[in-house]
């Protein structure tokens, strides 16, 4: 018997005109018979409930939103331990993993994608139970993200993480941590550290070369002369060369930090939990609807 497909979307995300949208991908499915209804939530924990109880009745799900919305979707999916393919509508305001996958943003476009059917099995990674679809930051620069408001996204788009990131190079400071797993072990003072499920950053891609991991880039410290020399290297794709720079790929690890300090992570755009930490790298765990 034919399941019925779930609409989830976020009310917040984007310029809050996702329920408009839902509504709109809901009459274009009916009109093609097809069985579907809309996933009602208002907050973050209501969401990862509910999809948690219907994953298990749907054989697909639509999801409207930013990389702050599939995020919610995929880790109530983890929960579950079921996973359905995902189709995705871009309503955010960065939209990073659906420019990775080239998910245009016009609704007719997008929807033509999902319903063409074709299929692409995409790595992940999870961070303490929690999904990380694009990518997982800690250090000063995630300290200044955290202050990244809605509001200031949705007036200013992207430009509101490089003003705050320029404002956070005079606060210099560093965290003592522990990187290991069951093979290695290294203390490392972190600036920032950033981990990618792919090699692509804000629709650009930044590194060149990478092995199958998660793609972890750290940086020490922060001074105005690493600025020129990293930001060469990153808007030509290849990070990795810059000498500044601490990089290698990862399967699983787990963060500690050594101060009493709490250090917060951020996970596609939101504040995740605090250090420490265990990351994992799950490859092709999740399907999504692609050109
Ligand atoms: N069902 C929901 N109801 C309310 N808030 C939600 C729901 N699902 C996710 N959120 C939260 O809404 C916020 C914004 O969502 P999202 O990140 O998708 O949009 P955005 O910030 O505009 O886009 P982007 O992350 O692409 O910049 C996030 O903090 C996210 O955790």
């Amino acid at each position: 018997m034919q399941k019925s497909m779930m609409i989830y979307f976020n009310p917040n995300s984007g310029k809050g005109e996702s329920q408009k949208i839902a509504n709109e991908v809901e009459s274009m499915l009916r009109k093609r018979g097809l069985p579907v209804f809309q996933l009602k939530t208002n907050t973050k924990d209501e969401a990862l409930k509910k999809i948690a109880s219907e994953v298990n009745n749907v054989d697909r799900i639509i999801c409207i939103g930013g990389d702050g919305t599939i995020n919610v979707l995929v880790t109530a999916m983890l929960r579950a331990r079921k996973v359905v393919p995902i189709g995705l509508i871009p309503s955010g305001t960065v939209n990073n993993f659906a420019q990775k996958w080239k998910i245009p943003a016009d609704i007719k476009s997008a929807m033509e994608i999902i319903l063409r059917g074709k299929l692409r099995s995409v790595d992940i990674g999870e961070c303490n139970g929690q999904a990380i679809i694009s990518s997982l930051v800690f250090g000063s620069l995630a300290n200044i993200s955290n202050e990244v408001r809605q509001t200031e996204k949705q007036k200013y788009g992207f430009a509101a993480y490089g003003y705050n990131a320029i404002k956070q190079i005079g606060r210099n400071h560093s965290y003592q941590t522990v990187f290991f797993n069951k093979t290695f072990s290294m203390s490392a003072k972190v600036w920032v550290c950033l981990m990618t499920t792919s090699n692509y950053v804000g629709g650009r891609k930044y590194l060149e070369q990478t092995e199958d991991g998660l793609h972890v880039s750290m940086l020490n410290n922060m001074k105005i002369n690493k600025i020129l020399n990293l930001s060469y290297f990153a808007l030509t794709g290849n990070l990795r060369k810059s000498t500044t720079l601490t990089a290698f790929d990862i399967k699983e690890i787990v963060v500690r930090n050594i101060d009493e300090e709490r250090i917060a992570t951020r996970i596609d755009g939101d504040e995740g939990p605090k250090l420490p930490v265990k990351i994992k790298w799950l490859p092709k765990l999740i399907q999504i609807y692609v050109a």
